[in-house]
């Protein structure tokens, strides 16, 4: 049986060189699991509560351990992940920690897959899955708060989505990334990377797109297949709300100058991707810009999922919606955005993110599986990402950290 017999919890290093939380479950007949929850720089002002390491550590040993061991079979996530809400008793995990919630949930599923004797995207989503794989999307550039002197735009993100294999798009990407390095080199900048591996060269906005745009030309025509261009505007770290403006240095735009600039950045480099464009708070304006864009010929046509995303852009809720059921439903209400970002520590738990990719999908909304800017070893998201059959997954091209969650993929594919 997959009865959890113990659940230790310890504090370890993230990317960043911050404490998180690392757990391990085992179960009573030797099944085994570990994760560790990762960390946000450009946290939504929603996301369920992180508390420092050591109090999330304490928190969840005095009042969800003893919830678990004895009492609930790791095989089963939503009783594992209930009683974590029941530990945790409020709607933000601010009691115990997000950071110790995730990292308990999932390890939680890891040892549940360990004792089937079954990988961890097979447990989670059922024996048909592993035949559909994510386009990962790779951070070449970047900025915002994730480097400083860099891009306003947080994130510029290489989409391979021609790609007839997640390993091909995997090279493809790490590819884009030197192309930028070698293109920055010939423009004579220098530059250091941000979090998240991407490079932050102290270029404005206009000359990375110029860049990333030349690298991914340059490797659609090396490797042979599309690979094409997204953003992660982070809009809410960007928006001054007493002002009601966006601000890019010097530059500002107010919400419907925004609106006009994404979507003639979506004309001029046909972006198949673009997460956070606007304010967390502003579901109008998401859906304003989602109208203008988010729909392609081949979408309304068919009307249905089966119209791949890259047949049009994908306007992303990350901020907005921050992997949560209820400002979801309230966004498709409203028809603001057609994705959804899924990062299982900005809700708590897998069965909360698991509840968001269905909402998602079941009105027509694309998920894609992320990572956060701090992070660690922990290939979780790779799994959750095929079990779900997510159309991308957003977590990285480089660095020991992200290399972890794509050559996870790699090994997927392989043994699939
Ligand atoms: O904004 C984002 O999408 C993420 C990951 O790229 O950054 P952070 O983890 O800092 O919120
Ligand atoms: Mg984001």
């Amino acid at each position: 049986m997959t009865l959890i017999a113990d659940v230790s919890l310890r504090r370890t290093l993230d990317s960043r060189g911050n404490g998180t939380v690392e757990a391990e479950v085992t179960t009573d007949n030797g099944g085994f699991g570990r994760a560790a929850a990762p960390s946000g720089a450009s946290t939504g002002e929603y996301e369920a509560i992180e508390l420092e390491p050591n109090e999330a550590i304490a928190k969840a040993r005095e009042l969800a351990v003893p919830r678990l061991v004895g009492e609930v079979f790791a095989g089963d996530q939503r009783g594992v992940d209930q009683a974590l809400h029941g530990a945790d008793g409020t709607n933000d995990f601010s009691k115990i920690g997000a950071n110790s919630a995730v990292a308990i949930s999932m390890a939680a599923a890891k040892a549940g897959a360990d004792t089937q004797g079954i990988p961890l995207y097979q447990h989670l989503g059922g024996a048909f899955r592993g035949r559909n794989f994510p386009v990962p999307l790779g951070n070449v550039v970047g900025g915002g708060e994730h480097a400083a002197d860099a891009t306003h735009i947080q994130e510029f993100l290489a989409a391979p989505v021609g790609a007839p294999s997640v390993a091909d798009a995997v090279f493809a990407n790490a590819a884009v990334h030197q192309e930028v390095h070698d293109i920055l080199a010939e423009r004579g900048i220098a530059a250091g990377k941000g979090d998240e591996g991407a490079w932050a060269p102290s270029v404005d906005d206009a000359e990375a797109f110029e860049i990333v745009a030349q690298a991914t030309e340059r490797v659609t025509e090396e490797f042979g297949f599309e690979v094409r261009m997204g953003l992660d505007v982070a809009g809410a770290e960007l928006y001054d709300a007493d002002e009601g403006v966006y601000s890019y240095g010097e530059k500002t735009r107010d919400t419907a100058e925004q609106i006009d600039y994404v979507a003639g950045l979506v004309d001029e480099y046909d972006l198949v991707y673009v997460e956070d464009p606007l304010d967390e708070d502003d579901y109008e304006a998401f859906a304003e810009l989602t109208d203008r864009v988010g729909e392609s010929e081949a979408r309304s046509a068919s009307g249905s999922r089966a119209a791949k995303p890259r047949d049009r852009t994908l306007i992303c809720g990350d901020d907005l919606f921050v992997t949560n059921t209820d400002r979801l439903a309230e966004g498709i209400e409203r028809g603001a955005a057609n994705s959804i970002l899924i990062k299982p520590n900005q809700i708590g738990t897998l069965t909360d993110a698991f509840d968001a990719i269905e909402l998602a999908v079941e009105n027509g909304y694309e998920p894609v599986v992320s990572h956060r800017s701090g992070e660690t070893e922990d290939a979780t998201i790779a799994h959750l990402a095929v079990a779900t059959d997510a159309p991308f997954i957003k977590t990285g091209a480089v660095g020991g950290e992200r290399t972890a969650k794509l050559n996870e993929l790699i090994r997927i594919e392989d043994n699939a």
